[in-house]
């Protein structure tokens, strides 16, 4: 249990009484990067928003606890699949957002703190931190998407298509960023780009038609039989 983030035992997710995600058991390792893979449409969306409690029925638990509410908000940082920028926000003000130690919702005049320069950086956001969210490139917002889940601190990272919207040299310095922090979190992602996944995951688990085809290490997932069957 203890290298272990998520342990999912028969989950069922279900929309219309179609059933859409059927998992008897699998496990997500802890310390790791873990992608999840498969062609569209058969539930790797439908499997991050299961783990976070907003579809399906079955146990799953995050460090052998059951996951609640309260649980999801200490322990997982999100990034969904469409962000949604509706408030007018700079990037100062969106990465801090609902952040718990500056006690606002939002920390408008305060300097940004060492970590959150620092991504800024890394992300190559530190140009912007006053341009609104809603004016950025696709690239700018997912990248500021992501430096705001960093910044949750949190020990597991949940990520749906992170690399929609970048180009080539900032998919890679993600993942190279990601592949980094394992120490400190865990992340679970969903990839479609086959070639990012077998370069940087530790972890694979290929889903076709709403079931787990494969989970393992990259060596036994990425076998051309059995992405040929199912893509
Ligand atoms: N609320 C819903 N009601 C009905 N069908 C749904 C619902 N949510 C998802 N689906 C269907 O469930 C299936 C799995 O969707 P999901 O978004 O998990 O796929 P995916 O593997 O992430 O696909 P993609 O690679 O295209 O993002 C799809 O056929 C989708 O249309």
């Amino acid at each position: 249990m203890d290298n272990l983030s998520f342990s999912i035992r028969n989950l069922t997710v279900s929309a219309r009484s179609k059933i859409l995600l059927r998992v008897e058991a699998l496990d997500i390792p802890y310390g790791c990067h873990t992608a999840v893979i498969g062609p569209n449409g058969v539930g790797k969306s439908t499997l991050l928003k299961a783990l976070i409690g907003q579809a399906g029925q079955g146990e799953i638990t995050l460090f052998g606890q059951a996951v609640a509410p309260q649980l999801k908000q200490s322990k997982v940082a999100w990034v969904g699949q469409h962000g949604s920028y509706r408030m007018p926000l700079s990037v100062h003000e969106y990465i801090t957002l609902g952040q718990k130690s500056s006690g606002k919702l939002f920390q408008t005049a305060a300097p940004l703190p060492p970590a959150a320069q620092e991504l800024l950086e890394v992300f190559d956001l530190a140009g912007l931190p006053h341009k609104r969210v809603h004016d950025l490139s696709g690239g700018e917002q997912q990248r500021a998407n992501i430096v705001r889940a960093l910044l949750q601190n949190a020990p597991v990272l949940l990520l749906d298509e992170p690399c929609n919207h970048l180009d080539i040299r900032h998919q890679h310095s993600l993942m190279r960023y990601l592949n980094r922090q394992t120490q400190r979190f865990s992340v679970l992602m969903v990839l479609h780009d086959l070639n990012l996944a077998a370069q940087y995951a530790q972890h694979i688990v290929l889903l076709n038609q709403g079931r787990v085809i494969a989970a393992g290490a990259p060596k036994a997932v990425m076998r051309l039989e059995l992405l040929a069957e199912v893509h």
